[in-house]
């Protein structure tokens, strides 16, 4: 039986993208070279590889924080690429970002950060924002912060914000640039907790960077190895007997094959409350 085509298309599209850098000798440095992959809707995809490899330049190019030299990127079937500005700020709405320094408006309340992103594009009343703004603050449990500024928040709280702050727009996609870097083990592990949530329960679909690999065994379904700008192999976690190509995709199996000792019921023991959900 075929495949209705809109269930088949992928979410996201990449087609030959490169993206090279001027330095400040003239040269030019390739970042991302001929990349090209495909994430499905309703995804957990990890895109890992050494320092420098090019995982950030990647993940920017899918929201356009960085244009290609060459190639296409395509969200939700529209060819970003191709789009006007007007017409690219609004698709964005579609595609939230996280990242390892959270990026928070440190003057302004939890409650206003979230609903940044509402005001910005000034379609919905004051009470449809406070209500959006509850609603994602219940997804990532933080309704009791809502007034707290980001300083008198802790590290991973300060991520569940942004979390948040990401969602409000209601997006398909959710972008996440190292979100765990800055977080110790036990806050990591509630952050991906309220990652995978959003992933399973909302159906969001998530595109992480990280150099993390049991991130991306704790969160991913997909994974990308990246090495000097290409994707050097890409694999379903769920899929065994099958020698990986690179030396993080074979550690990352490894790691699949005998996971941590610390289970989510020990976890769970030294955690806040679980979030509410919307
Ligand atoms: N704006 C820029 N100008 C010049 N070079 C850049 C710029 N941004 C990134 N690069 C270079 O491009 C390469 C890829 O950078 P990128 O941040 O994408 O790598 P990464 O895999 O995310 O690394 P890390 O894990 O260290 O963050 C690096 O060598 C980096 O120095």
């Amino acid at each position: 039986m075929s495949v209705p085509e809109t269930l088949a298309a992928p979410l996201i599209r990449l087609d030959g993208l490169f993206k090279s850098y001027r330095l400040p000798t003239g040269d030019s440095f390739d970042a991302v070279h001929d990349v090209s992959l495909q994430v499905r809707r309703g995804d957990a995809f990890g895109i890992v590889g050494q320092s420098g490899a090019g995982k950030s330049t990647l993940l920017r190019l899918v929201n356009l924080l960085e244009r290609p030299d060459r190639g296409r990127v395509e969200v939700e079937g529209r060819e970003l690429t191709a789009l006007g500005k007007r017409e690219l700020r609004l698709a964005r709405q579609s595609i939230g970002m996280i990242f390892q320094q959270f990026n928070l408006l440190q003057n302004a309340t939890v409650f206003d950060n979230v609903a940044f992103p509402l005001r910005l594009h000034g379609s919905r009343s004051r009470a449809e924002i406070a209500a959006r703004v509850a609603e994602c603050l219940a997804i990532v449990g933080l309704n009791d912060k809502r007034d707290s500024y980001p300083a008198q928040l802790s590290g991973g709280q300060k991520q569940r914000v942004a979390i948040a702050r990401a969602l409000a727009p209601n997006p398909s996609v959710l972008l996440c640039d190292e979100p765990t870097s800055a977080l110790d083990a036990d806050t990591t592990r509630q952050v991906l907790r309220t990652l995978a949530d959003i992933n399973t329960r909302l159906g969001v679909t998530i595109v992480i960077v990280t150099h993390e690999l049991e991130v991306v065994r704790f969160l991913c379904r997909q994974v990308a190895v990246v090495e000097r700008g290409a994707v050097a192999e890409q694999f379903a976690l769920a899929e065994r007997g099958v020698r990986r190509r690179t030396s993080l995709g074979r550690a990352l199996q490894r790691l699949v094959d005998h996971p941590p000792e610390v289970d989510d019921a020990d976890a769970a023991a030294t955690e806040e409350p679980e979030p509410v959900h919307a």
